[in-house]
C-alpha cells in the first residue's frame, strides 16, 4: 500500500434493472476519482435475497478491493453518489435495489457509529459479502476470523452460485440468469 493511502473492502449489490451492467458501472464509477484506486475485484455470485419483503428478485452480489485518500465518511458519501448515479431508492429496509455499496471494512478503523458502523456490522454473518470476498483474498480476517471459514458457516451459503453470465447460446438466457424488470 502506498503511503497515505488506506485499503479498504467494498461490498456491491444488485437485484434490480441490468444488474451485471450496473455492477460493472459501478466499479468504474467507484475508482474513478484520483482518490480511489483498485486492487482488486471479486467473482460475481448469484444469491437469494437475505432479508426484506418476499419474492424479491435475485441479486449479483460481489466485493471490490481498493485503495483511498479519502476518509472514511468521505468514501461513504462517495459511494452513496455512486448508488444515486443508478437512481438508487430507500423506501423499504432491505427492499430491492439498483445498487448498494456498503463499506465492509476500511483499514482497522473500529467505529460504531450508526452513520458508518465499521467493519460492517452484518458482514459476518452474509456468504454474500464473505464468499465473494474469500475468492478474492483467499486468507482476509473479519474481526479476527477467518472470511472463508465465516462463508461456510453463513446460513445464506447454501443459495450461492457463481454467476454463469447470461448465456449465448441461440440467444437464449442461461437458467437463474434472466433479467428482472
Ligand atoms: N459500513 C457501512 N457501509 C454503508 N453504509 C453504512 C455502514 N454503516 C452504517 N451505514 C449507514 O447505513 C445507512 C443505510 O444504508 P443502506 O440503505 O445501504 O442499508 P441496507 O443496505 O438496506 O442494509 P444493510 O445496512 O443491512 O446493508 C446508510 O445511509 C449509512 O449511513
Ligand atoms: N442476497 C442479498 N441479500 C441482501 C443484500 C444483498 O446484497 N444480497 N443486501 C441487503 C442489504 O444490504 C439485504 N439482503
Amino acid at each position: 500500500m502506498t503511503s497515505g493511502y488506506t485499503k479498504a473492502i467494498l461490498a456491491l449489490g444488485s437485484n434490480l434493472g441490468e444488474r451485471n451492467d450496473t455492477l460493472s458501472t459501478a466499479v468504474a464509477a467507484l475508482v474513478d476519482p484520483p482518490e480511489v484506486r483498485l486492487l482488486g475485484v471479486s467473482p460475481v455470485v448469484q444469491t437469494k435475497a437475505v432479508g426484506g419483503p418476499e419474492g424479491q428478485p435475485d441479486f449479483l452480489n460481489m466485493v471490490m478491493a481498493v485503495e483511498t485518500t479519502l476518509t472514511p465518511l468521505e468514501l461513504l458519501k462517495h459511494c452513496h453518489d455512486v448508488e444515486q448515479q443508478h437512481h438508487r431508492t430507500r423506501e423499504v429496509r432491505w427492499g430491492p435495489r439498483t445498487l448498494d455499496v456498503d463499506i465492509v471494512v476500511f483499514g482497522d478503523v473500529v467505529s460504531d457509529d450508526p452513520i458508518l458502523t465499521i467493519p460492517h456490522p452484518r458482514a459476518a454473518e452474509r456468504a454474500f459479502v464473505l464468499y465473494p470476498w474469500s475468492l478474492l483474498e483467499p486468507h482476509a480476517q473479519l474481526n479476527g476470523r477467518s472470511v472463508a471459514e465465516l462463508a461456510a458457516v453463513a446460513a445464506d451459503m447454501p443459495d450461492i452460485r457463481r454467476f454463469d453470465g447470461y448465456g449465448d447460446v441461440a440467444g437464449v438466457p442461461a437458467t437463474g440468469a434472466v433479467e428482472q424488470p
